[in-house]
């Protein structure tokens, strides 16, 4: 079984790996989505693999550091891709919520990175 919590975030990036001449050569926004993916069997008391608030609260603190920050100043998001934005969630998030099994980072409502671990 799966279950899936969105956040959302806004932060500011610039991609420094692309030619100059690209458009995400220079610093701009996204509204960002989060989705994180929690597997595992359903508990049979409470009927649940894990409450949606406990993953609220374990993701809380790495929201306060993506949003409204610049993604480029943030350790290990130097080149701020949504790729790389979903492995770090994956990596950060991790030790906090054991059964995430994957992350996905929607950079507009049409495109998205996923990352499994
Ligand atoms: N594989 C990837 N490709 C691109 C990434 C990425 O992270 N992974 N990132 C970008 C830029 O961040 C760019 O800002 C993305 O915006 P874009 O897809 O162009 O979407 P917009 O809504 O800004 O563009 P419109 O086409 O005007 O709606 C590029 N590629
Ligand atoms: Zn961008």
């Amino acid at each position: 079984m799966k279950i899936t919590q969105a956040f959302t975030f806004e932060a500011a990036h610039r991609l420094p790996n692309v030619p100059e001449t690209h458009r995400c050569h220079r610093m701009h926004g996204h509204s960002y989505r989060v989705e994180l993916t929690v597997s595992g069997e359903i508990d049979e008391k409470t009927g649940w693999i894990i409450d949606f608030y406990d993953i609220e609260s374990a993701f809380d603190p790495l929201l306060k550091r993506l949003d409204h920050h610049c993604l480029n100043d943030i350790e290990g998001l130097e080149n701020p891709t949504a790729e790389h934005i979903a492995a770090w969630i994956w990596h950060q998030a991790k030790p906090a919520i054991p059964g995430l099994s994957n992350v996905r980072v929607f950079e507009t409502p049409m495109s998205w990175a996923e990352y499994e671990g």
